[in-house]
């Protein structure tokens, strides 16, 4: 069974209830209806009531739940809520009203108050425009600091990796992460990987250096970050700086860092910025064909993730299936 067949099946077991924000979008709709026959999560979905009904097909009509922010019972009580939440920052009652009209900030209101276990969007908003009303009003999860971005990729007939399997970070979030930014990424991409695909994470912090080879600023950070994540987290199998090619090839490992711990079999990728992990993503995506599941949001309270605008509907099932697990 691949790794995401088995989330599959662990939410499927514990049937969470997790909110589509973009409940009208045609390839969501296609998506609720998978997971409806496939009994992945019980759904609320939100949008335009007259859009719904005239776009849903009839198990979706009939399988979920469905909330027009803009015409909800629970609209102004949410909207209270979101103003205590959020007044020491500015947000006036006027502001609060407006704000869950938008089935963003209304779909992360209903996590946030325990009504739904999590939330998915992101197939025609862009990752700022989901991530926002998540990283205000749900925070990071306690004792985390930042959140950040992952993938799970899953790289058809491939040996590296986990069999294939890899998460790359941060390929959503952080533009451009300090050394000791980048080290908890590398620290929470490693639980996540160790949550999702139940094995041990092998990291490489990355760059276009490996060991010494290359000596520039960029670089220098990527060795600070390996150093504090080594200090971070002293059990975890990690090293750095590696290039792509010496993390994931034994005989490049052999050749340019011999003895590293994780030389040649890295599972967990972490890149040194946004640009080159979302290019990174996008290009293992689209020439190897790879699954390429996120940005999933790691270090939040709650599961709220991402979607790329590129995604197809079976990414949309996988998300929430990874969303349901997040969230036991
Ligand atoms: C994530 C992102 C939207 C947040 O930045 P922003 O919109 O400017 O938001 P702000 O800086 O105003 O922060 C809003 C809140 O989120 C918090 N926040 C922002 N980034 C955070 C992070 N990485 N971790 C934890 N909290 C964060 C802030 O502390 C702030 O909290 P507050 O309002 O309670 O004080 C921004 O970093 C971004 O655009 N990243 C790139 C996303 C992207 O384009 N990805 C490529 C495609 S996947
Ligand atoms: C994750 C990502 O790159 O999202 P989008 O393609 O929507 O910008």
């Amino acid at each position: 069974m691949s790794v995401l067949e088995s989330i599959k099946e662990k939410a499927k077991a514990s049937k969470r209830c997790i909110v589509l924000a973009e409940g009208t979008e045609k390839r969501t709709l296609k998506a609720a209806e998978s997971i409806l026959k496939e009994g992945i999560a019980e759904l609320i979905m939100l949008g335009d009531e007259d859009e719904f009904k005239k776009s849903a097909p009839s198990s979706v009509l009939d399988g979920v739940t469905f909330r027009d922010p803009s015409n909800s019972p629970d609209t102004e009580r949410l909207a209270q809520e979101l103003y205590e939440l959020r007044k020491n920052k500015g947000v006036t009652i006027e502001k609060a009203r407006q704000l869950v009209l938008d089935p963003l900030y209304y779909g992360v209101m209903l996590v946030k108050m325990g009504q739904a276990d999590g939330m998915v969007a992101g197939a025609i908003h862009s990752t700022p425009d989901v991530l926002r009303p998540a990283l205000q009003i749900i925070k990071t999860a306690p004792g985390i600091a930042l959140v950040s971005g992952c993938f799970l990729m899953e790289v058809p007939n491939s040996s590296y990796g986990h069999d294939g399997v890899f998460i790359f970070a941060d390929c959503g979030v952080n533009p451009n992460p300090n050394a000791e930014e980048l080290a908890h990424i590398a620290v929470t991409s490693a639980n996540t990987f160790k949550n999702l695909v139940g094995a041990e994470p092998r990291v490489a912090m990355l760059s276009f250096s490996t060991k010494g080879s290359a000596q520039h600023e960029l670089v220098d950070k990527v060795v600070q970050a390996t150093q504090i994540a080594k200090q971070l987290a002293p059990d975890i199998a990690l090293d750095g700086e590696l290039q792509v090619d010496a993390a994931l090839v034994e005989s490049v490992a052999e050749l340019k860092a011999p003895g590293s711990p994780v030389g040649g079999k890295a599972n967990v990728l972490i890149f040194p910025d946004l640009q080159a992990g979302n290019i990174g993503y996008k290009l293992v995506e689209r020439l190897a064909g790879a699954t390429a599941v996120g940005p999933i949001c790691q270090g939040i309270a709650k599961p709220v993730n991402d979607l790329s605008r590129g995604c197809k509907p079976e990414d949309i099932v996988d998300a929430v299936a990874i969303t349901a697990v997040q969230s036991m």
